[in-house]
């Protein structure tokens, strides 16, 4: 649906996206993460037809964005970190604006406009003005103009920025639902938001991409090596003894505490972290030790991102 190649996008001597390959496959909601200055507005400025590219190509169901941006847009429903909403207006006169300038008109744009103030929750605020609405109700406006057209693709800048908790909740819902007819790809810094809407992340770093994959397959990957620590009613020799006879355990630290235990921490390279963890406590069991405390430590997603995007920044410099 969505294929971008090689897109590189330089401002002066700042390469703000840099040689950026991936593809985009219909319906569903894709998260696009990265830290502030990642290059994520830049490259989706550049996918909706609003900024050029340095170099590289992005095509929109086939149609190349640069080449055929008329068919390429018509695809996509755009809403920038910044909408350009007119606070005068109602959200009524302001999608109608739109609409008309979308190419679309009369009984037509009367429906298309009931349908996404339907959709965005906005039918009994659309004779209000924009301006006397709240930051949530306004970001409904933005992505409402977006939605006319009826695009496949909506594409969502930073869309809860600087709202409060509950109105981040609620356009939460809302992209969850839009996913369900349209190709939503929506950016963001944090990650436990794309973490709880996406089927698929997106991560940048420094312009490049450095992840893209199912939230669990991301948490699957920093499993191993896996971290694993314990304390046994063993003295030091005992328990190095019992490791001994125990596979695919690396880095193993090992101190002597007071009353005969001893606490361990090692890593593990199996990919099954768990197996560890049965084969440590069938093995001091056997050897009549209690296991008093263990601790099996998997990498939650916000740390591969961290991880991810130190690395990935690590390797631009
Ligand atoms: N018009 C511009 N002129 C010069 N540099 C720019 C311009 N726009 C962006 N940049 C630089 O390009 C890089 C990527 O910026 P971009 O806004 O695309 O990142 P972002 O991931 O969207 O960040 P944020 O989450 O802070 O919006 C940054 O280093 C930024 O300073």
């Amino acid at each position: 649906m969505i294929q971008v190649e090689h897109l590189t996008k330089c401002y002066g001597d700042v390469t703000a996206v840099d040689d950026l390959s991936f593809e985009i496959e219909g319906g569903h909601v894709y998260g696009f993460l990265g830290p502030n200055g990642a290059g994520k507005s830049t490259t989706m400025n550049i996918m909706t037809g609003c900024l050029s590219a340095t170099k590289g190509s992005v095509k929109i169901e086939g149609f190349d964005i640069f080449e055929e941006p008329a068919e390429a847009k018509r695809r996509i429903g755009y809403l920038p970190e910044q909408p350009p909403l007119y606070m005068n207006e109602t959200p009524m006169e302001y999608l109608r604006f739109v609409g008309e300038a979308k190419g679309i008109k009369g009984k037509e744009l009367e429906r298309q406009i009931g349908s996404v103030l339907e959709r965005t929750g906005l039918t009994e605020v659309r004779n209000r003005r924009i301006s006397a609405l709240s930051k949530g109700y306004k970001q409904r406006v933005g992505i409402a103009q977006a939605l006319l057209g009826d695009p496949k693709v909506i594409i969502l800048d930073e869309p809860t920025v600087g709202l409060d908790p509950l109105q981040i909740i609620e356009i939460r819902d809302l992209i969850r639902d839009l996913g369900r007819e349209h190709t939503v790809i929506f950016s963001s810094h944090i990650l436990s938001e794309v973490q709880t809407i996406c089927e698929k992340i997106l991560i940048i770093a420094k312009g490049k991409l450095i992840a893209f994959d199912e939230p669990e397959n991301l948490e699957k990957r920093l499993l191993s090596p896996g971290e694993i620590t314990l304390l046994a009613e063993a003295s030091g020799e005992e328990t190095r003894d019992i490791l001994a006879g125990i596979e695919h355990i690396t880095d193993i630290s090992i101190e002597e505490k007071n009353e005969g235990r001893t606490a361990v921490s090692l890593r593990s390279d199996c990919e099954d972290i768990y197996e560890v963890s049965r084969s440590l406590f069938s093995s001091f069991a056997a050897r009549d030790c209690v296991l008093l405390e263990m601790n099996v430590r998997k990498a939650d997603l916000e740390e591969i991102f961290i991880e991810l995007t130190e690395k990935g920044e690590e390797e631009t410099v």
